[in-house]
Formats: C-alpha cells, structure tokens, sequence
C-alpha cells in the first residue's frame, strides 16, 4: 500500500490542455474521488497515474517509488507500477470464464495453476461471487459483471486502485448497492484509491475525500461534508448540490446575524462565519438549511424557536414531493429560493410564509 503523490502534472493534447498544473496527495488506503463535469480531464489525470499515458510536465509516486518524473524522464510501464484499474465498460474477456478472468494476470505472470485457482477462489468471496467460476460472462448480471472486473483488478494486491466511472451503467438501484460493495471490498484490502465520476451524489456517498476538477484544475479537495458546506466558489457549489446563492452583506446585532443587500431585504441567519469585511459577499445556502414557518411564532410561547423579528417573508411558488422530502420554492421579492423539508409542513401554493436561513457560507470567488 502506498501514499500516492501528484506533483504538478500537465498534460496536453494539441491545443488543449487537458490537465493543468494538477497536484494530488493521496493518503495510504485513502478512498478519493475526482469528480467534474465531462471534458474536465478526470480521465486523463487516472491515465497519466495509471501509466497509459505520459505527462508532459511533474512527478508522479507511490510511496518512495518515482513512476513517472518529466525532469529525470522516468516513466514505468503500467504493468510495473503495480496498480489496478477497472473501467466504465467491465472489459472482460467474454470467451473466458469467470475463473479464467480473474486469473488472468496471475497467468500471465506464470503463477502456477493451483495457486491461481485458490487466490481466485479467495477473491471470488470478497467481492461476494463465490461459486461463480464457471460462469461466463454474459451470464452475469451488470452488477456481478462489476464485481469480476474488481477482483481482476485487485488479484494481483496493487497498492493503488483506479476506477474509472465502474458504476456508471448500473441502474440507480443497483449503483447504490455498489456503492457500498466498492467501500466495503476497498477497506477490506486497503488499496490507495482513485475513483473518477460525474457523479456528485456518488462522490459524496463513497469517498473518504473529493477533489473536484474544472477544466484541468483540481478547483478544491476535500471531505465531502467540507467541499459541501463550505464550497470555495459558485462552480463548486452549484456542482456538488443545490444551491441558493444571496448576495449580500452580514450584520451582526449581540448574538443575531442577519444578511442584508440590494433594494434593502434583511433575511435572519443563524449560523454564519462572521464576515473578515464589510464588502459584499456571494452566500451559500443549501435547501434544508431554509426554514419555513406557517405563522408568526412567539417566542415566549415556544421558547427555542424562531420570533417575529428573526423571520422574513415569502410566498409559496412551487412544491413537489420526491419520496422522502418536500421540496419548495419560496419568492421572497429579492429572490427564488429553493428549501427541502423532511416532513410535509402542509404550504400551499399562494401561501404567505416566514422563514430563516440555518446557514450560510461565504463563497471565496476568486
Ligand atoms: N487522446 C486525446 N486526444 C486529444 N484530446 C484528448 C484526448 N484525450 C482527452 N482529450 C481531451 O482532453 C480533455 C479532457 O478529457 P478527459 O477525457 O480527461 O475528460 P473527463 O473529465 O474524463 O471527461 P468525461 O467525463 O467525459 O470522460 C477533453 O477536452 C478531451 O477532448
């Protein structure tokens, strides 16, 4: 197992620079994921860790071991850098069986015939498809045609795992199911791993870290509750969740915060970071961080909720329901904002309602 280091890769295709100035440090067993939209070169950096393709420029290393290095050109061929990547498309052979599959790179690397068999038979239980040996391929389900593709890529113990969107032509169900499965079977052996997705909901449920990408620059990296409570920039924000964005400035009067701005609207705030200026900031505010409220409540008949002077004011203009929230959208005049409720507070379309912000979050637009 290895810490794995990226120093500031670049790597262009003719006039494109698909990867600029990227520096990664990724922690021994750690789990992260590069996630960003298409074209932002999530598969290109995989490709130049994975030794498919070369940088142009900076160092890639495991641990002490320099596999790649633009200044002393160094460059280790994939198969001897000892990583595991599994793919979008499963890629396995379909003239082979599940055993033949998996064994492959144990074959080719001449280990002998029971051995093979056993460390197969071994790994066939981790990734829960004991039994399956025999079977073929288009036999298999998405998700069991998955799994082969991840004890292949994890027989020969790499210390460093790269997936490439693995789950990404699983059905919603099923996806989620992997979801845990590749955490699961992940922490069981430990590999170093690089996960590349489109996918914010998945970058947020199975990563230890997000390093979130835009145009060949890593733009922030870090845990998925830190890059989605406190997203450095509207890029980052409005890809990792919903959002609502008020421009604004904070005043604070004793321990009450309200954000204040253009044409005069003064919305209540209950936790925010106290503001380094007094210049006008772009704020973050996620959808269950609004809360709505019927009536004027008194706080001296609900002692620990919100009173008349902490609220604002909104009309209701749209609510669906998805399944297990409410979602609303609230005009308050200076703004559409969208909040999400666990419970269905019974607003109706037209109504007239008061709300708070739980939370806001300056942005650091650059
Ligand atoms: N072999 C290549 N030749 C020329 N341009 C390339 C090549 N590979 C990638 N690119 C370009 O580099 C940029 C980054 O591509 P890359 O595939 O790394 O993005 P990505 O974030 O993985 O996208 P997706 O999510 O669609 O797979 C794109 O503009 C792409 O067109």
């Amino acid at each position: 197992m290895a810490q794995l280091n990226v120093d500031r890769i670049t790597k262009r295709f003719g006039g494109i620079t698909a990867v600029d100035d990227v520096s990664l440090t990724v922690r021994d067993g750690e789990f992260i994921t590069v996630l960003g939209p298409s074209g932002s070169g999530k598969s290109t950096l995989l490709s130049c860790i994975a030794g498919i393709t070369n940088p142009d420029l900076g160092i890639v290393q495991f641990g002490d071991r320099v596999v790649f290095s633009h200044s002393t050109s160094i460059s280790v061929p994939p198969e001897y850098r000892n990583v595991g990547f599994v793919f979008q498309s499963y890629a396995l052979w379909p003239h082979m069986t599940v055993e033949q599959n998996v064994g492959y790179p144990l074959r080719s690397r001449r280990v002998s015939r029971p051995i093979v068999r056993e460390r197969v038979s071994k790994m066939l239980e981790i990734v829960r498809l004991g039994g399956f040996q025999k079977r073929r391929p288009h036999t298999l389900s998405g998700g069991e045609q998955q799994r082969v593709a991840l004890a292949r890529a994890l027989i020969m113990e790499p210390s460093v795992l790269l997936l490439d969107e693995p789950l990404s032509n699983l059905d919603r169900k099923l996806r989620e199911e992997m979801q845990v499965e590749l955490r699961r079977i992940q922490r069981t052996l430990g590999p170093t791993t690089i996960h590349v997705t489109h996918d914010q909901g998945e970058a947020m449920a199975i990563s230890d870290r997000i390093a979130v990408m835009k145009a060949g620059r890593i733009v922030q990296f870090g845990t998925p509750e830190e890059v989605y409570r406190t997203p450095k920039n509207e890029f980052v924000a409005g890809f990792v969740g919903t959002s609502n964005l008020i421009s604004g400035t904070v005043i604070n009067e004793g321990n009450r915060s309200w954000i204040t701005g253009h044409g005069g609207f003064r919305v209540p705030v209950v936790r925010v970071p106290p503001p380094s200026t007094e210049t006008i900031n772009t704020y973050i505010v996620r959808p269950e961080d609004i809360e709505i409220l019927h009536t004027p409540v008194s706080s001296k008949h609900n002692p620990g909720t919100a009173n008349d002077s902490e609220l604002a004011y909104a009309v209701v203009t749209r609510r669906s329901f998805n399944g297990s929230f409410m979602i609303y959208e609230i005009d308050t005049g200076w703004a559409v904002l969208r909040a999400v409720t666990h419970s269905d507070r019974g607003f109706r379309l037209g109504d007239r309602v008061r709300f708070r912000l739980l939370a806001a979050s300056p942005l650091q637009n650059e």
